[in-house]
């Protein structure tokens, strides 16, 4: 199925790249892909080993500038906006490379990252917005289910409470958007299931994008699927659609991941 097909354009649209190719070099790493990402929705992209999925989530956060097309977020084009733009208009991203502080709190760690977001938008002269911000960080800890770890140092949770401690930070900037890289690497199959009940409830409140090898995972709780092979779509729809989709089952047809 490909973008034209799909019923992507019924959907409320949050961020869209239009024909949005990436060079290294002389490598093209990205081949004219046009996508639609629902809003209040779970996209996943998935896709073999080298097929542009890293490549693709760092066009939509940011992290790279396309060398053609667009990126179109809540109507607005943001092709070449710097990547703290991107956090300012409110895209987060949650990585697989820790960013926390490893001696804070969990609480601590959150709290900063609220500071952080207020003290940019100036609402530190509020003392009322300051005030709220322990209270709001416990919020954000129940959130994604690490309120009896508020007082732990980060570096003494687990490796599965740490990447939930992450999310809450990248929620603390109260994103419209939360791109995920991997979200459930190196999790035992509990921190697995845990993780993947987490998604699921935060997409009830905003749109959520993850990159994923584990098609198995994707499959159970996405709401759209988006699959890249060899730097091009190669398919696009719900679950369903892409489990019966004939380029997709020979693409990863004896690769054992399906
Ligand atoms: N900075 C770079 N410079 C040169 N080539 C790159 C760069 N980043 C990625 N590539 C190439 O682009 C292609 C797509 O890479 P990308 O990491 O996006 O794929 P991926 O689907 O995320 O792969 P994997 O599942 O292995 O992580 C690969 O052939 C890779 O070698």
């Amino acid at each position: 199925m490909t973008a034209e097909h799909s019923d992507a354009s019924t959907h409320d649209t949050l961020i869209e790249t239009r024909n949005v190719s990436k060079r290294f070099g002389g490598f093209l790493a990205l081949k004219d892909i046009s996508v639609r990402i629902p809003r209040g929705k779970l996209t996943s992209i998935i896709g073999p080993n080298g097929a542009g999925k890293s490549t693709y989530f760092n066009m939509l956060s940011g992290a790279h500038t396309p060398s053609g097309g667009q990126v179109i977020f809540d109507g607005q084009d943001i092709t070449g906006l710097k990547p703290h733009d991107f956090a300012h208009i409110g895209i987060a991203k949650s990585f697989q490379i820790t960013n926390l502080f490893p001696r804070f709190t969990a609480l601590e760690n959150v709290r900063i990252a609220l500071q952080a977001h207020v003290s940019r938008y100036g609402l530190w002269r509020k003392r009322s917005a300051l005030a709220g911000l322990e209270e709001r960080a416990m919020d954000l800890l129940r959130t994604v289910g690490l309120q009896d770890r508020a007082r732990h140092r980060a570096h003494e949770l687990a490796h599965g409470q740490q990447r939930s401690l992450e999310i809450a930070v990248a929620l603390a900037a109260d994103p419209k958007l939360l791109l995920m890289d991997e979200p459930t690497a190196g999790m035992s199959p509990e921190e697995t299931r845990t993780m993947m009940h987490l998604i699921r409830e935060l997409v009830e409140a905003r749109t959520v994008v993850l990159v994923e090898h584990k098609m198995k995972m994707v499959m159970g709780i996405s709401d759209r699927i988006v699959v890249l092979h060899h730097g091009e779509l190669l398919a696009e729809g719900t679950p369903d659609d892409i489990r019966s989709d004939e380029q997709v089952k020979r693409v990863y047809l004896g690769q054992g991941n399906h």
